[in-house]
């Protein structure tokens, strides 16, 4: 007690309050801080870096940017088997490196400027906690009512020698130049949508990935098709393989000590093994407890273990996408301030693209969760392996696989994984039909569009 006095007489005094506080302007906090203005509430907002956080500045948008520039080389190869007399000259990376920057900056501006018509105060520095549950912010501290933290996270860099000279995705983001020879660590998202990218753009690109296939979370009709795709789209699937430690040659180029062997002159070592929350906030002084990981522990209300304090987004490491940030944000300044107490996240059949080529679609359950949940002898799978009718005519071929997993007499769709063409844009329709219970009656009640990908959805047999 005498020590907690002792450490608050040394605080300065608290130059404003407001009824809402929010930490962290990514996609979470600006939805929520933006929500709760239109209430009439004061709020404020801290950011330390960029307005826009990981999905503007190094995350989904310029990554968008990038698979679209891949998209190009890939349809740029089919040009001459539809007739058309053209020749790719070459490639430049920073032609739209600088026009992608350029395009990122004016969001910058846009959000800050979106903030300031929201009546939202910005506050720009880093945050941290005192004892009371009041903010710090470069020497000056503020007091909310109520306190959001959405502070995000960080990629994961392994702890092996020479871990140094790799880049992350953050680092991709910077390259000038499209490398000549790539190696990417890891097997989830980001680890496959930047291979990828640099796969269709023509580096010679390696992937090293620990087990078998990547995307080991998702359906095994998606990872497996996946895996196979990389592999036929330029990328070197290194199975069972890990880095054990890297070294910097005299020619700049790096030199990779494997599990088993070695590869020399890379050019670019890319870690994307996951990433860790932004939790390191001096929340022990309040009682906001973590998990091993650091991820913020909240209830299904985004409460923290304090009172008034909230967590959503990254920083609780559950379904890190944005529109989830965003949704719980919203949600909750909602509940907040717009008198709906009882409002609150679903987190049940969240859609989710991975931008691979081609890309997944995937919502609901995966074949396996299926089982577990409703038994195997209450499922039924239907699926379907076509080629789109986009590579009748080309010589190179990208197959599209769909699978549907009914579930019980009514056979209730509780699973929708695609992998080719378009899913992506194919998805988020039909997530509605799945989050609204919809059957696989339903679907072939609905009569199909064609010819597209999309009709195989609603005539399988
Ligand atoms: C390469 C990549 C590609 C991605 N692609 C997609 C995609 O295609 N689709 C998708 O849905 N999701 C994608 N994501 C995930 C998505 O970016 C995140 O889920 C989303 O940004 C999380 O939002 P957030 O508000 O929780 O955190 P963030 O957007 O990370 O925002 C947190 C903010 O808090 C700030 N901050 C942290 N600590 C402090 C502090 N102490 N004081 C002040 N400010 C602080 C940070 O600077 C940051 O701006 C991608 C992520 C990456 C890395
Ligand atoms: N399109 C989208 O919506 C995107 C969303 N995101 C979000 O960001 C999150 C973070 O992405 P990402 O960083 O790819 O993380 P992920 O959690 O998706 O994948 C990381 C994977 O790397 C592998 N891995 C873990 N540790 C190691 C290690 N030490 N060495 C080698 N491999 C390892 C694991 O796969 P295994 O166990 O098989 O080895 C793990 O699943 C994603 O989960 C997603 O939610 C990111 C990009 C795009
Ligand atoms: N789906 C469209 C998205 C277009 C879009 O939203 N672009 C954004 C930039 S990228 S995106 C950054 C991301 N936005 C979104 O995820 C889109 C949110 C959706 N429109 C919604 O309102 O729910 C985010 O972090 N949002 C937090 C927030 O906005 O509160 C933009 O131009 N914004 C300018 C403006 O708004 O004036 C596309 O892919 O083209």
């Amino acid at each position: 007690m005498r020590f907690s006095l002792r450490h608050f007489s040394k605080m300065p005094p608290v130059l404003k309050t407001f009824d809402y506080l929010v930490i962290g302007g990514g996609s979470g906090g600006i939805a929520s801080a933006r929500r709760a203005a239109e209430f009439g509430v004061k709020v404020a907002l801290v950011e330390e870096a960029r307005w826009g956080g990981t999905c503007v500045n190094v995350g989904c948008v310029p990554k968008k940017v990038m698979f679209n520039t891949a998209m190009h080389m890939e349809y740029i190869h089919d040009h001459k088997d539809y007739g058309f007399d053209v020749e790719l000259k070459g490639f430049n990376w920073s032609t739209i490196k600088k026009s992608r920057d350029e395009y990122i900056k004016r969001l910058n501006g846009i959000y800050a400027s979106n903030l300031e018509k929201s009546k939202v105060e910005k506050i720009v520095g880093h945050a941290s906690f005192t004892e009371d549950g009041s903010v710090e912010v470069d020497g000056q501290r503020y007091k909310g009512n109520h306190t959001l933290i959405a502070t995000g996270g960080q990629p994961t860099i392994p702890n092996i020698p020479g871990a140094e000279h790799g880049i992350t995705s953050d680092g991709f983001f910077e390259l000038e130049d499209l490398p000549k020879k790539v190696v990417v660590v890891g097997a989830g998202y980001i680890a496959v949508e930047l291979a990828g990218i640099f796969g269709a753009l023509g580096a010679d690109t390696s992937i090293l990935i620990r087990y078998d296939k990547v995307l080991r979370t998702f359906d095994s009709m998606v990872s497996t098709a996946v895996t196979d795709n990389l592999e036929h789209g330029n990328v070197k699937v290194m199975r069972r393989t890990h880095v054990t430690s890297v070294k910097k040659e005299s020619d700049g180029t790096l030199t990779l000590d494997l599990n088993s062997g070695q590869i020399k002159g890379v050019n670019c070592l890319l870690w994307a093994i996951g990433r860790k929350p932004n939790s390191n906030l001096g929340l022990e002084k309040l009682g906001v407890e973590t998990d091993k990981a650091g991820h913020i522990i909240v209830d299904e209300f985004q409460n923290t273990k304090a009172k008034n304090i909230y967590a959503l987004g990254d920083v609780c490491g559950k379904a890190l996408l944005t529109p989830v940030a965003i949704a719980a944000g919203r949600r909750l300044s909602h509940r907040l301030f717009d008198n709906k107490p009882d409002l609150k996240l679903n987190y049940d059949n969240i859609a989710t693209v991975v931008f691979s080529h081609p890309p997944v679609g995937t919502v609901g359950l995966t074949e396996e969760e299926a089982e577990q949940k409703h038994g195997k002898d209450n499922l039924k799978i239907y699926s379907s392996d076509f080629t789109p009718m986009y590579y009748a005519v080309t010589a190179a071929k990208q197959k599209c696989s769909m699978k549907l997993i009914c579930a019980g007499p009514e056979e209730k769709v509780v699973g929708l994984h695609m992998v080719g063409q378009g899913v992506d844009e194919m998805l988020q329709g039909f997530a509605v039909a799945v989050k609204m219970g919809a059957t696989k009656a339903q679907f072939d009640d609905c009569v199909a569009i064609h010819p597209t990908s999309a009709e195989e959805l609603v005539t399988m047999r």
